[in-house]
């Protein structure tokens, strides 16, 4: 009999799969802390939750016949991923079936900011007849912003254009073709902060995102903008939001999410005339708890009989019979996929991997999971793509992917050499993996190297002049960061030269804004391998 904890409130329709089977035996215990749960953790094979609980390392530790956490939902930031991976624990999720909800919450959260809906009920179940102080604007004729347009961008774009909006947005994997077909300009994040009226932003939370808006796009965004967050708190910096709607620039604001949940009594947003908040109630219609709780349900109970299974966020899938020949490449082959994807601008549209040496005898195609990893999580968060869904998550965003075998080598040993091809521009980076020394990347692009793929390395780009490399040297020493390796090359005397440079720390904003005011300097793209 496996036992199953579903510790948050989820739906019972949705649990049937699990309430109704024979060797499944279900305990339905809502509201524990962390000790509790870690009290009574012990027996049970599967946990299910939805974002109220927060699935801590001693939790994990303390669940010794966990097998399988589910989560009634998209993020899984309320459970420690790597205390589930280290503890062979697979994590499972249900991404589509809160989509069109969180979608209806996002046109909801709008429509009451442009007709300022909440403000004017408090007013009149207060017993005030104003008509005056809530003058509202149309949605039709506006110009809607969608920053991430996944599953749920998408679906609010579709809807927008019923609307008579025009949607303009950015999302680094949506390829031109598939933006036109939906009606959707692509552009900078720049361009939306400029023109868009309305904004909405519909990516996770990852290094990249966090405070993507705060105060510089504060400062250039264009006055009477009106804001909407149903994705995750941090994406937009709070603070700043405050400012600029106190001074004008944003006309107002609706939030779903808060960098802290429950956010604290006190908190500016829940009390400024401007901003319109709900508690995390995205995902909360009865349609959509139905369809997580079914496609969690049906995970689960298909790993507890050791039956296929899809949406595992962690589990590494190991193939038995080629591992001990691959297994050194794996960390390689993600490390390359980080490096590349850090070097390249624009939309991916397809991922080369070729392989050389003893590699081309092999089966490659379990590199290629490992390689759409390192690619993936620097724009989707680490958290969300594992060797088990890049490729599933790659296609859905109309990733072409490529396998090649190479006869020529430009060593003895087996290398690996990731392309990727972008809407506007192709780069490659090579790298091998030798017992005595470990992975190394060997090439970028043509330029060969010797550099081991961690911590920091900046590539310089610039016009082959006397002085540059002194100057780079220069900036960064009175910056106070040192210069662990540097490699040169250039194509020929006076033309394209690049500097390769391993860091021992990160370059902060500043100092690559000022290796760009270097006239010389053509591009610099920093590389963190974390
Ligand atoms: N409020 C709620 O209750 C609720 C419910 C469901 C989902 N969510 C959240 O909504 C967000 C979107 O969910 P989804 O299912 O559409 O996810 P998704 O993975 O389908 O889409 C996210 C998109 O963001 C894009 N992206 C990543 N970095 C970007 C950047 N710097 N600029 C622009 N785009 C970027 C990705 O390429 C991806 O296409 C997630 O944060 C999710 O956790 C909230
Ligand atoms: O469980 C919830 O209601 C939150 C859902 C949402 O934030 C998600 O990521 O799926």
């Amino acid at each position: 009999m496996f036992k199953v904890l579903v510790s948050d409130p989820i739906s019972d329709f949705g649990l049937q799969q699990l309430t109704r089977a024979a060797d499944v035996e279900v305990d339905k215990i809502t509201g524990l802390g962390e000790e509790e749960l870690i009290s009574i953790i012990r027996p049970y094979d599967a946990l299910l939750v939805r974002s109220q609980t927060k699935v801590t390392r001693r939790i994990v530790e303390a669940g010794v016949q966990l097998k399988v956490i589910g989560r009634a939902g998209v993020g899984v930031d309320n459970i420690d991923l790597d205390a589930a991976t280290s503890q062979g624990i697979v994590v499972v999720n249900a991404p589509d079936g809160n989509t069109v909800t969180t979608c209806e919450h996002t046109f909801a959260m709008m429509m009451a900011l442009a007709r300022h809906i909440p403000q004017a009920y408090a007013q009149t179940v207060a017993g005030h007849w104003d008509r005056k102080s809530f003058l509202g604007v149309e949605l039709r004729h506006k110009i809607l912003g969608v920053l991430g347009l996944g599953r749920i961008g998408i679906e609010v774009a579709k809807r927008a254009a019923a609307f008579g909006m025009t949607v303009i947005g950015y999302d680094p994997f949506l390829p031109e073709e598939k933006a036109n077909k939906l009606g959707i300009k692509l552009t900078t994040v720049d361009e939306v902060i400029r023109t868009a009226d309305f904004m909405t932003v519909h990516t996770p939370l990852t290094n990249e995102t966090h405070h993507m808006i705060a105060g510089p796009q504060f400062d250039v965004m264009k006055r009477g903008m009106r804001i909407v967050n149903c994705a995750r708190g941090g994406i937009i910096d709070e603070a700043a939001l405050v400012e600029a709607l106190d001074e004008g620039i944003v006309a107002g604001a609706a939030f779903d999410v808060f960098e802290h949940e429950p956010p604290a009594p006190d908190h500016p947003f829940l009390r400024h005339p401007k901003i319109i908040v709900t508690p995390h109630l995205g995902a909360s219609t009865l349609e959509a708890q139905e369809n997580v709780a079914v496609d969690v349900s049906e995970q689960v109970i298909h790993i507890l009989r050791h039956e296929p299974f899809k949406n595992a966020v962690n589990m590494p899938a190991v193939p038995t019979d080629l591992l001990n020949k691959l297994q050194p490449y794996f960390t390689l082959c993600e490390q390359l996929g980080k490096a590349i994807a850090q070097m390249t601008d624009g939309a991916v549209c397809q991922v080369t991997v070729e392989c050389s040496g003893e590699l081309a005898d092999l089966d490659i195609s379990p590199l290629t999971p490992y390689v759409i990893k390192g690619i993936l999580s620097h724009h989707l968060g680490a958290e969300q793509v594992n060797v088990v869904n890049a490729i599933h998550l790659a296609k859905f965003r109309d990733i072409h992917l490529v396998e090649r075998k190479s006869l020529l080598t430009q060593s003895s040993s087996s290398e690996i050499t990731i392309r990727l091809k972008t809407a506007i521009e192709e780069r490659w980076v090579t790298g091998s993996a030798l017992p005595s020394v470990g992975e190394r990347l060997v090439r970028i692009g043509p330029y060969p190297v010797e550099i081991s793929p961690d911590g920091f390395v900046l590539l310089i780009s610039q016009k082959d002049r006397p002085g540059i490399i002194g100057r780079v040297g220069t900036l960064l020493g009175d910056s106070g960061i040192n210069i662990a390796t540097m490699q040169v090359g250039r194509n020929e005397a006076g033309g394209s030269a690049v500097m390769i440079l391993k860091i021992d720390k990160k370059a902060p904003k500043n100092v690559m804004e000022s290796l760009y005011a270097i006239p010389e300097i053509k591009r610099v793209r920093e590389i963190a391998f974390d």
